[in-house]
């Protein structure tokens, strides 16, 4: 890979605060930051108005649900699930979920983010739409626990870790996941673990979505979801938990001994009107805590800057309080929380040494005015059309709002055709 500087730009840096210095980049890696030096010799962006930020981490998606954004809406997560969604992923095929993917990548570029941790299957082509367009990402094969699918989904879980984690230069890493506790009983989750702990892979789960899947666990296992992980020995195993909206004091606890990472997603849980996460309660107790979109069909976009602004706003109201969750607490969910919680090293933050995964965002719009306070305006009025060029391992993966790896007018194309006929009767 080249060298690269980018020159002349507004850089947020890890402490929050906004400098102009120049970035430079060689062999992937942001190696200083400061004046260029005079005898630069390798490519070089001007970044004059525009702010470079660490590139956002979307730490729970399905990405290949962006083939039924606007398909089913407006239900409650089970019915949306067994009535919906459900009968439309049996007719997938590994093609779908290529082309699915591909759109979700190509959305979530446009809109800055430059890593992401998807649950889904065909996984293997998700891993290609990921090789093939540069951008980084935690992939897991998703496992209800039901036979015989669900020995199936073990066997498949265990050849996807050892064929692709660490592919792609090290751009794709693997979890296990196991769907939900309400879709894999404990008896599944145990072999699971077992798994986990023979290949050394962590595990990406929902965890306690909603009030509903709380009370059955609780009538069926006399447990939370949270503490039944804990018996089922899951916990154990490093965790990235989706959701985490109704957790009690105890489950926090718990989770903080464990170290599980949390996946917040504020759009879908809204949408999906599951509750609202104790995201302030989660920080205070010492706990990771990211932000994911979930799938397409459930938000309905892959747009981390609306997640960021969401994340903010829907504590604050939750609480009476407009000093929870300030801009620089978003900001640090959407990028550094974010790749500890998909374990990503050296990502999520621009500074030497780190992995140049870079978003620069273009601040010549009427809403970037005036500059008082650059977080405040990338958390309260940005918008993910504002990002302008995306960088991923110092490649440039969209410059000028033009991507380099996907042919848009194809894709398109692609994804209509294959939405259409996944929802025939
Ligand atoms: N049924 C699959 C495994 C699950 S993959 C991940 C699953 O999560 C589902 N999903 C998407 N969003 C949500 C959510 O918010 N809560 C629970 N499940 C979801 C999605 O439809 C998909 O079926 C199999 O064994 O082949
Ligand atoms: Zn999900």
């Amino acid at each position: 890979m080249g060298n690269l500087l980018l020159k002349n730009g507004e850089v947020l840096l890890p402490n929050g605060s906004v400098q102009q210095l120049d970035i430079v980049i060689e062999n992937n890696v942001i190696m200083a930051l400061g004046h260029a030096p005079l005898n630069w010799q390798g490519e070089v962006i001007d970044c004059t108005g525009k702010l470079a930020i660490p590139g956002f981490i979307n730490t729970h998606t399905h990405a290949a649900m962006t083939l039924f954004r606007s398909y089913a809406d407006d239900m409650l997560l089970m019915d949306w699930l067994k009535k919906k969604i459900w009968p439309a992923e049996a007719k997938l095929t590994g093609e779908d979920v290529y082309w699915g993917s591909l759109l979700a990548i190509a959305e979530m570029l446009k809109s800055g983010t430059t890593a992401f941790a998807d649950m889904y299957f065909f996984m293997d082509d998700v891993a290609r739409a990921v090789a093939e367009t540069g951008i980084r990402a935690s992939l897991a094969r998703g496992m209800a626990g039901v036979a015989p699918t669900g020995e199936q989904a073990l066997l498949e879980s265990e050849s996807f870790y050892t064929q692709f984690n660490g592919a792609a230069d090290g751009r794709i890493s693997v979890m296990l996941g196991p769907h939900a506790p309400y879709t894999c009983p404990p008896a599944y989750l145990r072999k699971v673990v077992a798994m986990s702990e023979k290949l050394g892979a962590e595990v990406h789960i929902h965890l306690s979505e909603t009030a509903g899947e709380v009370e059955d666990c609780l009538k069926e296992h006399g447990k939370t979801p949270i503490a039944l992980m804990e018996e089922v020995g899951l916990l154990q195993r490093g965790v990235l938990a989706a959701h985490c909206v109704h957790v009690t004091p105890d489950d926090i606890q718990l989770m903080a001994a464990r170290k599980v990472r949390v996946a917040h997603n504020p759009g879908s849980n809204m949408k999906l009107a599951s509750g609202i996460a104790p995201v302030e309660d989660m920080l205070k107790a010492g706990l990771c805590v990211g932000l994911g979109t979930d799938g397409a069909s459930s938000n309905n976009n892959l747009d981390m800057m609306e997640e960021l602004r969401l994340a903010a706003l829907l504590q604050k109201v939750n609480r009476y309080d407009p000093l929870v969750i300030p801009a620089g607490t978003a900001i640090a969910m959407a990028t550094e929380n974010g790749a500890r919680c998909l374990g990503f090293e050296k990502t999520g933050k621009i500074e030497a040494g780190y992995r140049a995964d870079i978003t620069l965002i273009n601040m010549n719009e009427p809403h970037w005015y005036p500059r008082h306070d650059c977080s405040s305006l990338l958390v309260y009025a940005a918008q993910g059309r504002d990002v302008d060029t995306v960088l991923v391992d110092g490649r440039i993966l969209m410059k000028n709002r033009q991507l380099t790896t996907i042919d848009e007018e194809r894709l398109a194309h692609e994804v209509q055709k294959r939405a259409m006929r996944l929802v025939k009767q």
